[in-house]
């Protein structure tokens, strides 16, 4: 659809961040009387949050991942809880309207008549299964049913327009990933948006190719994130997504804070509209309302590419990001040029810094790939502050920092297109985690201040992605695949090799792999 034909300019959008309430026991299996109940008092907290909602004319609201019921299930004491959800790609169903059409499907209807009653999308996550026989399909795992995490949207008249199951699980032992990449995206009166989950931002499939083949130029996002700092909390790395690939994202966590589970956003292609960060015990789930631009035509930003090495006249050391071995210089002066190679990818940075005493930065590069927790292949250039006065420190989480910029730019020589810009701060008033509405450009792959910082700053880097380099396939992890009775040790010194060479033949076999994307 070409982006004239939608009619509207704007439109308003809304995330929840939800403090849910767990089971009380997850890891025996309940009725589904039990479960039932459990679901029902997160649902009537979604309800009170969609009436308030459409209170403010929201168009669009956004649920998180795992809201209604939870984490760690096991694959047993998950089932209750799911629902047969049919395909919305071939047949037409408004669970509202038509409560009976299915038996069980009781999570549906009340989701798909707060969709009617308020009058606007509303998307949200649960659990569906799905039927299967040996006889007719040798993948049918051994209790006879596929079990996927799986986001749903309802339309404004009741009516289920999307269904995605989520590919790339991150320790979810009580779900199957899906044998073939799903592509889930509606059309709106304010553009055509996609949607995928949490772990899946971090990987091709299916983001990117929502994006770039499907044309979608909106994301809804229901995530159960931890933060991982110091460049993978929730707000900093899913704001600088929408503003690498040139959408708008709407992300609603859930909100668990003693686990790290915190923090949700609209994210413009411009910058963060509207976020919650709130890591401390109290203050609970908050709704976030905000109006955006309808995007005519999304533009994505190209990275910097002219190879060049100016030598830095410091000292590098390494120091550890999550897991991964960095290159490191100093920031000694109060201003300068400095340049720092790892690998292929060497970073430059022009700063001038009003440094706090208690403050130490480092300009840092990685170019390999991150296997802690999944593998996917980075190229990083980062600014950040260490989290104490040593050089080993560089790296760790920390959420202090006191010192301010007059000036920073950084480029690097990145093999990709898929740059993320992260700009994250330490708010003056409590030392919570910050981010930069305005006063920076992301152009060319140069992140630039354009004016004095506001707020400390904690860390402004440019987060690459290669996927042609990733050692797995698309969706294939070692966590995650209902192979929760597999010791990871035994899949991955014997089955994960052999299970890889067979999806490797299999695939260049049928030239399904013949695709670069760099
Ligand atoms: N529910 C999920 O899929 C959570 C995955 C997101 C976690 C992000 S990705 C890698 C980092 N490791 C973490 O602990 N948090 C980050």
């Amino acid at each position: 659809m070409p982006a004239s034909a939608y009619n509207r300019k704007t439109f308003t959008a809304a995330v929840y961040e939800h403090s849910l309430i767990f089971p009380p026991n997850r890891s025996t299996v309940a009725s589904r009387y039990n479960a039932l109940a459990d679901v029902m008092v997160n649902l009537r907290i979604y309800d009170q949050q969609a009436k308030f909602a459409a209170s403010q004319d929201v168009d669009i609201l956004v649920f998180p991942e795992d809201g209604l019921y939870g984490t760690k299930f096991s694959r047993d004491s998950i089932k209750p809880y799911l629902e047969e959800i049919p395909d919305p790609k071939s047949e037409v169903w408004n669970p509202c309207t038509q409560p009976n059409r299915y038996s069980k499907t009781e999570i549906q209807v009340y989701l798909s008549c707060m969709a009617l009653n308020n009058s606007m999308y509303i998307v949200a996550n649960m659990g569906n299964k799905q039927r299967c026989t040996r006889r007719t399909d040798s993948n049918c795992p051994s209790d006879g049913q596929y079990q996927y995490n799986t986001n749903v949207v309802y339309a404004p008249n009741g009516r289920l327009i999307a269904r995605y199951h989520k590919q790339n699980l991150f320790y979810e032992y009580q779900f199957d990933r899906p044998r073939s990449v799903n592509y889930a995206f509606f059309e709106t009166p304010f553009g055509r948006f996609g949607t995928f989950t949490c772990f899946d931002i971090l990987f091709e499939e299916p983001a990117i190719t929502l994006i770039e083949r499907y044309n979608v130029s909106n994301i809804v996002f229901p995530t159960a994130w931890m933060d991982a700092l110091p460049l993978l909390s929730a707000i900093q790395f899913h704001s600088a997504f929408a503003q690498g690939m040139g959408v708008n994202f709407l992300a609603a966590n859930i909100h668990v804070p003693n686990k790290r589970f915190h923090g949700s956003g609209i994210y413009t292609p411009g910058g963060p509209k509207k976020f919650y960060y709130n890591d401390v015990g109290y203050g609970g789930g908050k709704l976030i309302i905000s109006q955006l631009n309808v995007i005519e035509n999304r533009r994505p930003h190209v990275a910097y590419n002219e190879v060049q090495r100016p030598s830095s006249e410091q000292k590098t050391f390494h120091s550890y990001v999550f897991y991964d071995k960095f290159t490191f210089v100093e920031l000694q002066r109060s201003s300068g040029v400095l340049s720092v190679c790892n690998n292929r990818l060497c970073c430059h940075l022009e700063y001038a810094i009003n440094k706090d005493n208690s403050d130490m930065y480092a300009f840092g590069a990685f170019d390999g790939l991150h296997t802690h927790e999944g593998q996917y292949y980075l190229q990083i250039c980062t600014l950040l502050r260490c989290a104490n006065k040593t050089r080993s420190s560089c790296g760790q989480p920390t959420k202090q920092a006191y010192s301010e910029f007059n000036d920073i730019k950084i480029y690097g020589t990145f093999q990709t297109n898929y740059v993320f810009p992260e700009v994250l701060k330490s708010r003056k008033r409590d030392g919570q985690l910050n981010l930069a509405s305005n006063g920076w450009k992301y152009n060319n792959g140069v992140l630039r201040a354009t004016r004095k910082t506001t707020h400390p700053v904690l860390s402004v880097s440019l987060f690459g992605r290669i996927y042609s380099r990733d050692k797995l396939p698309p969706g294939y992890h070692f966590t995650g695949s209902g192979s929760k009775s597999l010791s990871s040790s035994l899949y991955l010194s014997f089955l994960m090799p052999v299970l890889l060479l067979a999806v490797y033949g299999s695939n260049m076999a049928c030239g399904l792999f013949t695709r670069m994307d760099n």
